[in-house]
């Protein structure tokens, strides 16, 4: 299948979609997504249409664009150049499309956040700084940060408090930009040793931060393996969640590959008027085309949800 019969069988898809759901029920207008557009925003990520869209990440951006997608997202962008940063900004802004975070600091095998140190503490206030130049050039407001390994000796109250601490000056760094930090809870299967890993804990630490700059970027595949419960800790920590990652468990693939129940996920945040990204996280079940026909299909599917 080419890219203009793909794209046009993305968009009817959507269309089809909206067509079963922009009935007068619904009522208000705003409710209604524009014809073939999600009406989430899920971000695939740069890369992850390279069969059909080739290896360009601007020509990705068009593509994901036709198929409806309204958001994309890069880990990687903070690495790299500047004028490729700004280009990929362009782009987005010429087709409406948000920007989710882009990993600012997620070393898994330090001690950082935890240890209360001056110099730990400095070397996240500047590599925050870093990020903000990175946010300002690209217009992304959101910056992912994990808070490093926790350490066996020490108190988990005084982690938490030195957490906090560098929370709040790695917050104040962010002042006089748009630039949200967003903490990670990272599953302890994948990632063992590692602070933070649950929702509660990631909730109860931005309360204390006590800053617009510092919020949660919930993982529902970290945290089906975590703790599960996943929306009735979405509705608990939902003030302080920012965005959000995807990926079914066991896997970490497209909706509908394992026990995730990603439709009546995506309704409970559209219902709650979530208008953030969702990064899609995640590997493909099948390879090759079909493997990236098959996502976008995954998509679609869980975005069938009735409004
Ligand atoms: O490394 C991981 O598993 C992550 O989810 C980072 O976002």
């Amino acid at each position: 299948m080419d890219r203009r019969t793909f794209i046009s069988t993305g968009v009817a898809a959507g269309a089809a979609a909206v067509t079963a759901t922009s009935s007068s029920v619904l009522g208000a207008e705003e409710k209604q997504p524009a014809p073939g557009k999600f009406k989430l925003g899920y971000a695939p990520s740069l890369g992850v249409f390279k069969e059909h869209a080739g290896t360009d990440p601007i020509e990705q951006i068009k593509f994901m664009a036709d198929q409806g997608f309204t958001a994309i997202f890069d880990n990687g962008l903070m690495r790299k150049p500047p004028e490729l940063q700004k280009k990929i900004a362009a782009e987005l802004a010429k087709h409406e499309m948000q920007m989710g975070p882009f990993v600012l600091y997620a070393d898994f095998g330090t001690e950082s956040m935890v240890t209360g140190k001056k110099e730990d503490r400095d070397m996240l206030v500047n590599r925050v700084k870093e990020g903000v130049e990175v946010a300002k050039r690209t217009n992304c407001k959101w910056a992912l940060m994990v808070p490093g390994r926790y350490n066996q000796r020490t108190d988990w109250g005084y982690q938490t408090a030195n957490v906090v601490d560098t929370m709040k000056a790695c917050a104040e760094a962010c002042e006089g930009s748009e630039m949200v930090i967003v903490l990670e809870p990272l599953n302890k299967l994948n990632h063992p040793g590692l602070f933070l890993t649950k929702m509660p804990q990631a909730y109860q630490i931005c309360n204390a931060v006590d800053h617009p700059a510092c919020k949660i970027v919930d993982d529902v595949y970290h945290q089906q393996i975590t703790e599960g419960d996943l929306i009735r800790n979405i509705d608990k920590a939902y003030d302080q969640i920012a965005a959000f990652h995807l990926g079914d468990n066991p896997g970490r693939r497209e909706p509908g590959t394992g026990e995730i129940n990603f439709k009546n996920i995506f309704k409970h945040l559209y219902k709650k008027g979530y208008k953030g990204v969702l990064c899609m996280e995640h590997g493909r079940s099948k390879k090759g085309k079909e493997g990236e026909k098959a996502l976008i299909e995954a998509y679609r599917e869980a975005d069938s949800f009735e409004v």
